[in-house]
């Protein structure tokens, strides 16, 4: 099959191997059914980055899946598959679950090898899994995960039996979470974010409360430093990374007359104009001379916000936020304006600085659409605590009174 990473540039590249986490997949059973679009590289929210075509949103044709991967998100959605992987480098498997009303899960970085993975951001990327249940997503992890030869970064921790979290009993009954302490991150909730998905996902703290959790607000002062910080960090490692396009070793190739317009041109006609503003501004930020105000600086904020969700994690088992400042928007609505886009990614950007898992799942609807449109909400853990997020995760899907996130669209108009 064909990993074109939604770019031009490697339109035509069929890669030799299969990437570790997709090798494990075939070998548990699993049948994979095809590739999903995305944004090129994996550098967008909405998807219509892809070189190819503009992914829907299945809950509205009208509106982005979010992205980058909203092509996963879009097809679990449809129930076009039962699950599907993304990869994660500042919320691209979480804001299109958001977006889409499917469960998204970023692990630990480290959790999953990302050998065979197209790389963007070496140092935030993580794959992660998509389903339509909790339980889906956690089954698909424990397929996935697992230390690699092929991946210095891969742990070497034990696998848990993620699945044996997923049993039926009367949680309401029981208080199934009494005990838990729920931190909500108080600058989550405040201006900026829509106030319906401020309504709730307050109410899906409120159901926590009825399971059994103790929430108290938490404040992350340095939350808000997470978005310059990632677009900082992500474009510079981009930058890097994306050298290795040159039209020698993969993909399109453009003739020249010399070496430096083979390169030129290659890069020129490959990349889109998104990827080649990203490409310009990490390799800015990397320049002598820029590199201390602006790469080393956003360093020391990655820091600064570690050690703040390590305090937060300290005192409470999960933190929680809103997965995204709004529901889907219409398809075009930011295309033309990418700092509004970057915005949107104020709820996730944090947990990849840190390093840390986050589960997304759905908690309501807001008006909009044919049937509603989908609202998620994040629950945040500290490392390798995947096992707690699914335990929780489940027993709010199964406990979650009268929702349904089976979008009324499931094939195209
Ligand atoms: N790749 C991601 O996780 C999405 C993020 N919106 C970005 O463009 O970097």
């Amino acid at each position: 099959m064909p990993s074109t990473a939604g770019s031009r540039l490697l339109e035509n590249y069929r890669p030799p191997f299969d990437a570790t986490a997709v090798r494990k997949l075939r070998e548990s059973g699993a049948i994979v059914v095809g590739k999903t679009n995305l944004d090129e590289f994996g550098m967008g929210s909405t998807t219509e980055g892809s070189a190819y075509q503009v992914t829907a949103n299945p809950w509205d044709l009208s509106r982005v899946p979010g992205g980058s991967s909203g092509g996963s998100a879009a097809a679990v959605s449809a129930r076009q598959c039962m699950v599907a992987l993304g990869s994660d480098t500042g919320g691209s498997v979480r804001q299109p679950a958001s977006f889409c009303g499917v469960v998204g899960l970023k692990p630990t970085y480290g959790r999953v090898s990302r050998y065979g993975l197209v790389a963007y951001a070496s140092s935030l990327d993580v794959i992660g899994c998509f389903g339509s249940s909790v339980a889906d997503s956690g089954i698909l992890l424990g397929a996935i995960s697992g230390h690699d030869k092929f991946d210095a970064t891969s742990s070497k921790r034990d696998i848990p039996d993620y699945a044996s979290q997923f049993v039926a009993i009367d949680y309401l009954e029981s208080k199934p979470l009494k005990g838990l302490r729920v931190g909500v991150i108080r600058e989550t909730l405040e201006d900026g974010v829509d106030s319906e998905v401020i309504s709730s996902v307050r109410d899906a703290v409120s159901h926590l409360e009825q399971l059994g959790c103790t929430a108290t607000e938490v404040s992350l002062p340095s939350f808000s430093l997470g978005l310059p910080a990632y677009y900082i960090l992500a474009s510079s490692e981009s930058s890097s990374n994306l050298s290795r396009y040159d039209g020698v070793r993969y993909g399109n190739q453009v003739f020249g007359d010399e070496l430096n317009s083979l390169y030129g041109d290659s890069r020129a006609q490959g990349f889109g104009s998104e990827v080649k503003m990203r490409i310009l501004m990490g390799t800015y930020a990397l320049s002598a001379g820029y590199y201390d105000a602006y790469y080393k600086r956003a360093q020391q904020v990655r820091t600064i916000i570690r050690n703040s969700f390590k305090e937060a994690l300290d005192n409470n088992d999960i933190l929680i936020s809103p997965a995204a400042p709004t529901v889907a928007y219409k398809i075009g609505e930011k295309k033309n304006d990418p700092l509004a886009m970057y915005a949107g990614d104020i709820m996730t950007v944090n947990v990849n600085l840190a390093g840390l898992p986050a589960l997304v799942l759905p908690c309501g609807f807001v008006e909009g659409g044919p049937a509603g449109l989908p609202v998620g909400f994040q629950l945040i853990g500290a490392a390798f605590s995947e096992e707690k997020l699914l335990k929780i995760g489940h027993i709010f899907e199964q406990t979650l009174p009268g929702c349904s996130f089976v979008p009324p669209i499931v094939a195209d108009e």
